[in-house]
């Protein structure tokens, strides 16, 4: 169903990882999404001198969306150049689950052609989502 975005999302988020600024940890770090509406949002991972003030690339990605007025998705992509693939940390995870259904497709790339994906509820199962709020 989003297959036919693969090649535009991995695109967009390389380009987003060429924007990382991460002088602190060196790991860069590039997302890109595709919203309910089918346009292409992306977001690279923001360091700052005061180390807990880092924002990751996936939370940064969706801030993207919701700027202009976007708040579902159906899928995102995680670039790293590293050889081993990068799974979104724990907070990512809590922000990804607000906002992409529990089956939604969270791929993770690499520069070697590498390739895994989860589904949302993999990565967080159980969790606390607006419906707890009766959203
Ligand atoms: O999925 C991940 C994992 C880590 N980082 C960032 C946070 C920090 O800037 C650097 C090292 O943790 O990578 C992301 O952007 N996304
Ligand atoms: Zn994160």
């Amino acid at each position: 169903m989003t297959e036919q975005y693969a090649d535009i999302l991995a695109e967009s988020a390389k380009l987003a990882f060429e924007n990382a600024y991460a002088p602190y940890s060196n790991f860069h770090v590039g997302a890109a999404a595709l919203t309910e509406s089918n346009t292409i949002v992306s977001g690279c991972n923001v360091e700052n001198a005061s180390y807990g003030l880092t924002v990751c690339a996936e939370r940064n990605c969706i801030a993207q969306a919701i700027i202009s007025g976007q708040t579902s998705f159906k899928t995102l992509v995680i670039y790293t150049e590293q050889d081993t693939l990068v799974p979104p940390c724990g907070a990512c995870r809590q922000v990804i689950a607000e906002f992409f259904e529990p089956n939604a497709q969270i791929t993770a790339i690499n520069h070697l052609g590498k390739k895994m994906h989860w589904s949302v509820a993999e990565l967080l199962p159980n969790a606390f989502t607006p419906k707890f709020l009766n959203k």
